[in-house]
């Protein structure tokens, strides 16, 4: 698939995106990588409900430099992160919605643990709802290259696969595709919304 398409599917699953409300008021940021050396990356404080082709700038992968000195999201280094841990990454999407901010806040433990559900085989290698999918949790920083290191610090003893969760802040997830990426994105979010459900029924 060429990069264009693949830039496409990006600009389409922006405005799906959008069109949920899990990008409200220019929160969101999304990527897809062009190729071993550059990412594409949405600009910075755009509203990623109604982005266009132009609104993604090139990234270095290794060093974060820009080569059109525009000005790509505030989160850059978590994306580049995740293409230089995850060589098969190939598009990256982060999200605020209420389930992903609310329950990041209140599960204390380090990670989210998705089990009992049959929509966990929407992640990329579930075959069953009796497994345990723990999605990690990192509180949240102002500072990204702190994020950043705390993260790859992780990674270096613990498994991180489809994405993440920054406390009190979102999701970031990610695919070998566009495609596979908006599958976990949406898989994620509706096994989020059922933990959600599910502890405030049992909490009364
Ligand atoms: C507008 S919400 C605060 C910034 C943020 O978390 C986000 O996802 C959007 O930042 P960007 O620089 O990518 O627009
Ligand atoms: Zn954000």
């Amino acid at each position: 698939m060429t990069v264009l398409s693949q830039l496409d599917q990006l600009v389409d699953a922006c405005h799906w995106i959008g069109a949920k409300g899990w990008a409200p008021a220019t929160g969101g940021n999304m990527s897809i990588r062009e190729d071993d050396r550059y990412c594409l990356l949405s600009e910075s404080g755009k509203d990623k409900g109604s982005l266009t082709r132009d609104d993604f700038i090139q990234v270095d992968i290794a060093s974060n430099h820009v080569p059109s000195g525009r000005k790509p999201s505030a989160e850059t280094g978590l994306h580049t992160l995740i293409y230089r841990l995850f060589p098969h990454a190939g598009a990256v999407l982060h999200t605020h919605t209420v389930n992903s901010t609310v329950l990041s806040r209140v599960e204390n433990r380090e990670a989210l643990i998705l089990q009992g559900y049959e929509m966990q085989k929407t992640l990329a290698g579930q075959h069953s709802h009796l497994d345990s999918v723990p999605i990690a949790i990192f509180d949240n920083d102002q500072n990204i290259d702190a994020l950043v290191q705390r993260i790859d610090a992780f990674v270096q003893h613990s498994p991180l696969r489809y994405g993440f969760l920054l406390r009190g802040h979102g999701l970031t997830c990610w695919g070998k595709d566009v495609n596979e990426a908006r599958r976990h994105l949406e898989g994620l979010e509706f096994l989020f919304l059922c933990e959600m459900q599910r502890r405030l029924l049992e909490a009364k």
